[in-house]
C-alpha cells in the first residue's frame, strides 16, 4: 500500500482569492474539497519524492467559500479559493506557524498596495472597454491615419537628410562647415517648418489628440527664428549659431517623427519611444540657448538696418527698432520653453508610468 505524503505548496493573495500552486506532475484522481474552512487535498503524482499519493489539509485564517475551482497541468496543479470577505490576510492559515510544505508563491506574489493597483488596473480596463465599446467607431480613421503617416514620413525623410548632411559636412569640413550651414540647409528647413503648422492644425481638428498650445508655442517659436531673425537678415546667414539651432532641431525630429509613424499603425519601438521622450531633455534647452543667442546677435543688426523697424509718429521720432519686440521675445521664449518642458515631462510620465511590483 502507497504512504500518503504532502506536496510542496506555494501560495499568494489577492483580496478576493487564494491561489494555491501544488508541485505534484501528471496529477490524477484528484480530491480538492473545501469543508469548515479547511481544504483538502489529496491525489497521485509525480512530486518531490516520485510517484506516490500525496494529500495535505490547510485551515484557513478567514472565511471562505466552498467552491473551488482547480486546473492540473503536466507540471502542477492550480487552485483557487474565493475568500468570503473582500480583505488582506496577514498569513494563510488559522494556525500562527506556517506548515513547513509551505511557501509563498513568488510568480504570483503580490503585496497589499500592488494588489490593490492591480485590482484598479483591471477595473480601468473593464471601464476603458466599455466606453469604447459604446463610442461609435470614427469613419475616417484610416484616412486620418494614412494622412498622419504620410506627414510624418516626409518630415522624418526631411529632416534626416538636414542631419545627415550636417553631420558630413561637420566630419569633412570641421569648423568651417559652421558658416555656411544656412546656406546648404535653410531650402529644406523651411519645407519642413512650413509643413510644421499642420502639426497646430492637426490637433485644432481634433486629427491627432493632444493640445494645441505646446505645438503652436513650439511652431512659432521656431518660424521666427527661422523666417524672421535668421530669414530676413542676410547678416545672420554665416553666423556659426544657425548650425547648432538646425542640428538641435534635426536631432529631436530624427527621432520624434519616426515614433509617430510607427504609432500610427499600432507599432511600439521601446528603444524609439524612450528616445522620443528623453532626448528632449538636454536638447530643448541647448536649442532654445542657441536661439536665443541667435535673436541676441540679431539685435544690432535690426538696429543698424531699420530692417523691420516701426514707423512711429513725427513726435515720438522717426522709428522704433525692431529689437524692442526682440527683447520682448526674448522673455516669452524662455516662458514658452517652460510651459514646453512641462508639457513634454507629463507627456514623458504618462508614457513611463510604471507598476512598481515586489517579490519577497
Ligand atoms: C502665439 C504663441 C506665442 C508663443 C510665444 C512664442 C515663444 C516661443 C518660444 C519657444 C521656443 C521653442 C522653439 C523650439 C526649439 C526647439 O525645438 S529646440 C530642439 C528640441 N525640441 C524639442 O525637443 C521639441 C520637440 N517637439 C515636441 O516634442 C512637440 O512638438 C511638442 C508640441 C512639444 C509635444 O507635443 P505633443 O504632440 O502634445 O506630445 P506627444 O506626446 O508627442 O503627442 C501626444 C499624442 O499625440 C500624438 N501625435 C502628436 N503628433 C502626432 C503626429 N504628427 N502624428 C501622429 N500622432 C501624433 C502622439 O502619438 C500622442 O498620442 P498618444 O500616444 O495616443 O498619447
Amino acid at each position: 500500500m502507497m504512504q500518503t505524503l504532502t506536496p510542496h505548496v506555494y501560495w499568494a493573495q489577492r483580496h478576493g482569492e487564494i491561489y494555491l500552486r501544488v508541485e505534484l506532475s501528471d496529477a490524477r484522481n484528484l480530491l480538492i474539497l473545501v469543508e469548515e474552512n479547511t481544504l483538502t487535498f489529496s491525489a497521485q503524482g509525480h512530486g518531490a519524492k516520485g510517484e506516490n499519493e500525496y494529500g495535505f489539509s490547510l485551515e484557513f485564517l478567514k472565511p471562505v467559500k466552498t467552491e473551488v475551482s482547480h486546473r492540473s497541468t503536466q507540471r502542477q496543479v492550480n487552485i483557487t479559493v474565493r475568500k468570503q470577505e473582500h480583505g488582506w490576510w496577514e498569513r494563510l492559515t488559522m494556525q500562527e506557524r506556517k506548515p513547513v510544505f509551505l511557501a509563498p508563491d513568488f510568480d504570483r506574489w503580490l503585496d497589499e498596495s500592488d494588489a490593490e493597483l492591480e485590482l484598479r488596473e483591471k477595473e480601468e480596463k473593464l471601464n476603458r472597454i466599455s466606453v469604447e465599446s459604446r463610442i461609435p467607431k470614427d469613419p475616417y480613421l484610416g484616412l486620418k491615419k494614412g494622412y498622419l503617416f504620410m506627414y510624418n514620413l516626409v518630415q522624418f525623410l526631411g529632416f534626416s537628410w538636414i542631419f545627415v548632411n550636417m553631420t558630413v559636412r561637420l566630419f569633412i569640413l570641421g569648423q568651417d562647415s559652421f558658416y555656411d550651414t544656412f546656406h546648404t540647409i535653410a531650402d529644406m528647413m523651411y519645407f519642413c517648418q512650413i509643413l510644421a503648422v499642420l502639426e497646430v492644425v492637426n490637433p485644432a481638428l481634433g486629427i491627432v489628440q493632444t493640445g494645441v498650445v505646446p505645438p503652436l508655442i513650439q511652431v512659432f517659436g521656431r518660424n521666427f527664428v527661422l523666417f524672421i531673425i535668421l530669414g530676413v537678415l542676410e547678416d545672420m546667414h554665416n553666423k556659426p549659431v544657425v548650425f547648432f539651432i538646425f542640428y538641435a532641431w534635426s536631432c529631436i525630429e530624427i527621432f520624434r517623427y519616426p515614433f509617430y509613424m510607427l504609432a500610427c499603425i499600432d507599432i511600439k519601438w521601446t528603444l524609439l519611444t524612450w528616445l522620443r521622450y528623453t532626448i528632449w531633455m538636454p536638447l530643448y534647452p541647448l536649442g532654445v540657448i542657441a536661439e536665443a543667442v541667435a535673436v541676441i546677435q540679431s539685435m544690432p543688426v535690426f538696429d543698424e538696418t531699420g530692417v523691420l523697424s516701426v514707423p512711429l509718429p513725427k513726435a515720438l521720432g522717426l522709428s522704433l527698432s525692431f529689437s524692442y519686440v526682440l527683447h520682448l521675445y526674448l522673455v516669452l521664449m524662455f516662458l514658452g520653453l517652460f510651459i514646453n518642458f512641462r508639457h513634454l515631462y507629463k507627456q514623458r510620465r504618462r508614457r513611463f508610468r510604471t507598476k512598481k511590483r515586489k517579490a519577497y
